[in-house]
């Protein structure tokens, strides 16, 4: 019998506005492939099922996704149901991380044009021995945690929800509450987000 906690699990967030971008990042193609489904593609690779987190599940719905499931993200109560929610991706996580059944699960942006597997592999071969208070592990820049490029444990959910309750909407803010395991970042051009149409055009 398969033991689900020894497995990975991923979610990838694409609710966003793509404001900056002016139109849908992650149908974005590059070199020819949809970002959403390049992440995808990436996220399958270390993860056995990836659940892509959307308000509009019908966007993507043409696209090709191997070992994904969408989660069809809700308006918080007091939010009205006008899209795009505005409630951003703290909330867009909390709303997979209910349906996840690993220990850990890798959170992902859509943006993410430079991402690679073997990257991904070599931070969930060190899992195992992330200390037993760690609801984290990610990597850190000057400005603080990178959220939407590591690993969560499952366990974690009450505390999101808490904070949520509170109206807390900031992964830095949250994080701050808690310890968090470091993860080397050897290639920091993994984590470029592709946010403008200035970003596009630099792949
Ligand atoms: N599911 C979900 N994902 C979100 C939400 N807000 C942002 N995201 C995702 O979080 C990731 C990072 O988002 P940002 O780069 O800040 O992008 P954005 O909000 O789409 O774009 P801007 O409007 O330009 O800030 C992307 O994968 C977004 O799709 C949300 O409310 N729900
Ligand atoms: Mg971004």
């Amino acid at each position: 019998m398969t033991n689900d906690s020894q497995l990975l699990s991923a979610i990838v967030l694409a609710g966003g506005k793509s404001s900056r971008m002016g139109q849908d990042k992650a149908l974005l193609p590059v070199h020819g492939v949809p970002l959403l489904q390049r992440v995808c593609r990436i996220a399958a690779g270390c993860a056995d099922t990836v659940y892509i987190v959307t308000p509009w599940i019908e966007r993507y719905q043409h696209l090709t996704l191997p070992h994904c499931q969408f989660i069809r993200e809700m308006p918080l109560s007091g939010e009205t149901g006008n899209e795009p929610l505005n409630h951003g991706p703290l909330v867009g996580f909390a709303q997979g991380l209910v349906q996840v059944k690993t220990d850990w699960v890798l959170l992902l942006a859509c943006d993410l044009p430079k991402l690679r597997l073997e990257v991904l592999q070599t931070w969930a071969a060190e899992l195992d021995n992330v200390e037993g208070e760690a609801i984290a592990a990610l990597t850190r820049s000057h400005q603080g945690w990178e959220p939407l490029c590591g690993f969560y444990r499952r366990r974690c959910l009450p505390q999101l929800l808490e904070f949520i309750n509170q109206g807390g909407r900031s992964f830095q803010q949250w994080l701050k509450l808690h310890p968090v395991k470091v993860l080397p970042l050897p290639t920091p051009e993994i984590l470029f987000n592709c946010n403008t149409p200035e970003d596009w055009a630099l792949i």
